[in-house]
């Protein structure tokens, strides 16, 4: 439970992409808390701003760029010694933003590999997010035999956690037999499924959560949670049909990976 009585303070930020699949991140400039510290560009909204509206006036001021269309991703609550923060991340893709880079506030900036972050230090509260960066958005397979999909490091697998060996980093596991065990397997990261939004709160302490969609209800029911705010990646497994249906709106709401269930595909 969150304990912090001080008034959040909205913030947005921006984690841009280019067309070579890296992001963009900036270093605080001095005279602000944590200053050399790297972060995504962005910052407080302003009263009765929009978020949208913040978020393009922090990256024409801070890096002189422009962004024409963002899309949610997660939120998190911090509390710093500074501020108690409520984070917005939008994620811009690399045709969604245009201009010069610039550091107008005599900061840093550094394309970076996801999975393989080379500056730091990083603000405390972005480490999950840095980490969520590495999981691809698009993936496909069975869930009974694994998933396949590619990240700027390369093959992403996730496979069953019960047929796990030692090289494989990331497993799914199903969230009634992560109630079971009582605690997360060991590996690099852990996907928890779910069916239903009562099971979200269990699976709060996943690397990713992934939903399994079967049909209109549970794709509604996606989108709903996603528009309150997630502050873990949320990813959907649905078939090619659903996938249809849903994907762009999944996508506009903030989900972090669409993952086609192939099974029904002819061999
Ligand atoms: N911009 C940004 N802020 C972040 C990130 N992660 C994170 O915890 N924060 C925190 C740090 C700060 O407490 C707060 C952002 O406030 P800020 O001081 O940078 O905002 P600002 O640019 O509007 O600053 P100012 O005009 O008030 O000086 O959010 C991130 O990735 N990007």
């Amino acid at each position: 439970m969150n304990q912090d009585a001080r008034p959040l303070i909205r913030v947005v930020a921006g984690v841009v992409l280019n067309h070579d699949g890296d992001y963009l991140l900036s270093s605080r400039p001095e005279g602000k808390p944590y200053a050399g510290y790297w972060e995504f560009a962005g910052g407080k909204v302003e009263p009765l701003e929009n978020e949208m509206d913040a978020l393009k006036r922090e990256f024409a001021e801070e890096l002189g760029i422009t962004i024409h269309r963002a899309v949610p991703w997660l939120t998190k609550i911090h509390a710093y010694e500074h501020a108690h923060v409520h984070l917005r991340f939008f994620r811009v893709a690399a045709d969604d933003w245009s201009g010069r880079l610039q550091a107008k506030e005599g900061q840093q900036w550094s394309w970076q590999r996801a999975g393989d972050f080379t500056v730091s230090p990083m603000l405390p509260a972005n480490d999950a997010l840095l980490k969520a960066l590495a999981v691809p958005t698009e993936l496909f397979g069975r869930l009974n035999t694994g998933l396949r999909g590619e990240n700027r490091m390369g093959e992403y697998r996730v496979v069953p956690f019960a047929q796990a060996e030692p090289h494989h980093e990331n497993v799914w596991i199903d969230e009634n037999e992560l109630a079971r065990r009582g605690k997360l397997p060991e590996a690099k990261s852990v996907w928890a499924v779910i069916d239903e939004a009562a099971q979200w709160p269990r699976v709060q302490d996943a690397d990713v959560v992934l939903w399994r969609v079967a049909d209109n209800t549970a794709a509604e029911a996606v989108c709903a949670l996603l528009t309150e705010g997630v502050s873990l990646p949320l990813a959907v497994y649905a078939d090619a049909a659903l996938m249809r249906r849903f994907a762009e709106r999944w996508r506009a709401a903030g989900v972090h990976a669409l993952v086609l269930n192939d099974e029904t595909a002819p061999v």
